[in-house]
């Protein structure tokens, strides 16, 4: 069996964070592992409270991880502090780890910062360049490139921005464009769309969260990097069609779509 890390926070509603990915990656049959960065109190709405572990702790769980079930692929979400960061940076490197999606996540779809300013430093600084594929929103873009992002075109030239200054693959995310779902990959000086049909469905807490998982579903089991975005933007979608339609504000996705034949129309 194939297996993956999720190194991210924990999302007490169910639907984002490291329960979106255990969940993600259950049902792509891969076997999931986790180390928790932080605990969010948090659901539909909102996020309520987060308490983050120690920089020891969560050395001690990435050591406890790799020194006996070594994943064949990682992804980073929610590290809210710069010890963290600097902690998975020393293991990642310690233990020579592959196939690495780091999905800089910095604000919750219910608007709730999930990052502070130094951190994100380190995120560039520390992180992004062992990365084998960084997958921001427009909204982290804009952060990351230092460019407002209104159009097509911005978004190709914030995306070539962060690949050529972090030497790494590049997904922006166009769930926050209106009326798009289109991704934009940027990988060695060359972009290509990833066409996405937009669903109406304002649920869609976790979205990014459960992208990213798929994409590292897919490379555990050994797909080149392009494939592995196609099929889980192809799992997203399904997800988001599920409309499932949970709790008071923006709610999850159905992650189990995929074993119960598909979704009724
Ligand atoms: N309404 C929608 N219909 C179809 N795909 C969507 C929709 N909203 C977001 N997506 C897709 O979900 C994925 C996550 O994107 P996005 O929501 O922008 O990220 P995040 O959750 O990090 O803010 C992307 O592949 C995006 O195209
Ligand atoms: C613990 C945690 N991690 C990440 C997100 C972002 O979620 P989304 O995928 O909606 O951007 C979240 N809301 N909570």
């Amino acid at each position: 069996m194939k297996t993956a890390l999720t190194i991210a926070g924990s999302d007490s509603s169910g639907g984002a964070g490291i329960q979106a990915d255990i969940k993600t990656m259950t049902v792509h049959g891969v076997y999931a592992m986790s180390a928790i960065t932080a605990l969010t109190a948090q659901n539909t709405m909102g996020v309520q409270k987060v308490m983050e572990v120690t920089p020891e702790f969560l050395s001690q769980q990435l050591e406890s991880v790799f020194t006996d079930i070594y994943p064949d692929a990682i992804k980073i979400g929610m590290v809210s502090s710069s010890a963290l960061i600097e902690v998975i940076a020393e293991k990642l490197t310690f233990y020579d780890a592959k196939n690495i999606v780091v999905d800089p996540v910095m604000v919750a779809t219910s608007g709730s910062k999930l990052i502070n300013d130094k951190a994100i430093e380190y995120l560039k600084n520390k992180l992004f360049a062992k990365a084998t594929l960084l997958t921001p929103n427009i909204p982290e873009a804009e952060i990351l490139s230092g460019r407002t992002i209104k159009t097509s075109e911005d978004m190709i030239a914030a995306a070539r921005i962060m690949s050529e200054e972090y030497g790494t693959a590049v997904l922006c995310k166009g769930g926050h464009a209106l009326n798009e779902a289109n991704d934009l990959f940027y990988y060695n000086h060359q972009y290509k769309w990833f066409i996405g049909e937009r669903i109406e469905n304002s649920n869609t807490h976790g979205t990014g969260c459960t992208l990213s998982s798929a994409i590292t579903s897919y490379l555990a089991q050994g797909k080149d990097l392009e494939n592995a975005i196609w099929l889980a933007k192809n799992y997203l979608s399904g997800a988001l069609r599920a409309m499932l339609n949970l709790g008071k504000g923006s709610g999850p996705l159905k992650h189990t779509w995929n074993l119960e034949g598909g979704y009724e129309e």
